[in-house]
């Protein structure tokens, strides 16, 4: 464990060499994290190679697209002998400012535009359309949105959203042949510890306006219900046994959504095996894509007009706690997989924010633009 100071100044100096890094902490009121809320970590690796992931049997931090067709990139854990160091710190919150913590009130000065809205709003009906001609369910869409920023500084960005978002998954990740990405999502793709896997089903998305005892509708109610039978479908015959919570409210900075918690026993061969038919089936879940999945993907990929690249894909540990590497349990296929969700790639000044919404028959297409901005406004606080 490292002072908070020489934390910071490592990952600093890491950037500033143009070597591939994450540094991350996950989040401190989730059921998917075990680990005290101030654990900061990073993982930096030593020389500018890429790893592809080739099956997902690898150890050591993944980031991964939305596109399965597109490679992952790993940054190696030390016991693949590729020389990477991990660092461990706490980090301790500065503010005391509650809205700080909460993440509430919207950024000034910053207007979006209105063509992005016709844009967002064409897109979503013809969403709507197509599910009412019952090609499909469900479809998750969404729209980037460039920003300039005048604090470019990666690593203290990284900090604000510490100081901020307590309870989201909040990470900076670094390769000088892939980009600069950071972002605190709420959503747990999966964990898994032993023969123990959780993951959630979030979806629907109100404003956090002080309450979280709020009205859900029967639309919002819906659309979180298909995610939660999908995880679960998909699941079959992976689990011995299944406990699926209620349905409850979930707080993520400025907005609520709804979250089921589900919990499952891995028949032996899954506990054993690689993790990809898992990742496989599980990946990506109608909270980000849509239900019946080929059909969303492929309306995603024909009609949202631009690549998604790595937001709505995922990231984390891939079959080891990074942490406890240096305990030479080399057996340990422990993975903690989050999906990449209010993120943004930076790029010189100009910050790429990433928003999307579910989609469903009763949806109002000016609703949905709202919902993209409300999301946009997780990122454009700390830039601001
Ligand atoms: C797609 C996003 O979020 C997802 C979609 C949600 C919704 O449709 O209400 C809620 C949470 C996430 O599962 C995003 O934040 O960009």
């Amino acid at each position: 464990m490292i002072s908070e100071e020489d934390f910071f100044e490592q990952i600093r100096e890491q950037y500033a060499s143009g070597l591939p890094f994450v540094a991350y902490r996950k989040p401190g009121n989730s059921p998917a994290s075990h680990e005290s809320t101030s654990l900061t970590k990073a993982v930096l690796q030593q020389d500018d190679a890429l790893h592809p992931v080739k099956d997902f049997s690898e150890k050591g931090f993944v980031f991964s697209p939305f596109n399965q067709n597109e490679k992952a990139v790993l940054i190696p854990c030390p016991t693949e002998g590729k020389g990477t160091v991990v660092l461990l710190s706490r980090f301790q919150r500065k503010k005391t400012d509650t809205e700080e913590k909460n993440g509430q009130g919207t950024p000034s000065g910053r207007e979006t535009e209105n063509t992005d809205r016709g844009k967002h709003m064409d897109l979503v009906q013809k969403g709507i359309e197509t599910i009412r001609k019952g090609k499909l369910e469900k479809v998750v869409l969404s729209r980037k949105e460039e920003v300039p920023v005048t604090l470019c500084e990666p690593v203290a960005i990284f900090q604000k959203l510490l100081e901020r978002y307590e309870d989201a998954f909040c990470y900076i990740w670094f390769h000088p042949k892939v980009g600069l990405w950071l972002g605190a999502t709420p959503e747990t793709l999966l964990r898994i510890r032993g023969c123990v896997l959780y993951t959630m089903a979030l979806a629907g998305t109100q404003k956090y306006t002080g309450q979280t005892r709020v009205f859900w509708g029967e639309k919002e109610k819906q659309e979180q219900q298909v995610v939660t039978d999908s995880i679960v479908d998909s699941l079959r015959f992976k689990v011995k046994s299944l406990k699926i919570s209620g349905a409850g409210t979930h707080r993520a900075g400025n907005l609520l959504h709804i979250r089921t918690d589900i919990q499952a026993t891995l028949i032996p061969e899954y506990k054993t095996k690689n993790i990809a038919p898992l990742l496989k089936s599980l990946h990506p879940t109608p909270a980000v894509c849509g239900f019946p999945k080929d059909e969303a993907r492929l309306f995603i990929l024909e009609n949202e007009g631009y690549d998604r690249s790595f937001y709505t894909g995922f990231l984390g540990e891939l079959n080891t706690d990074i942490s406890g590497q240096q305990d030479g349990n080399t057996e340990n296929r422990d993975s903690e997989l989050y999906v990449n969700l209010r993120c943004m790639q930076m790029n010189g000044n100009i910050a790429t924010l990433y928003v999307g919404g579910g989609i469903t028959r009763d949806s109002d297409p000016g609703s949905e633009w709202e919902e993209t901005v409300n999301k946009s406004f997780t990122m454009k606080k700390i830039l601001d």
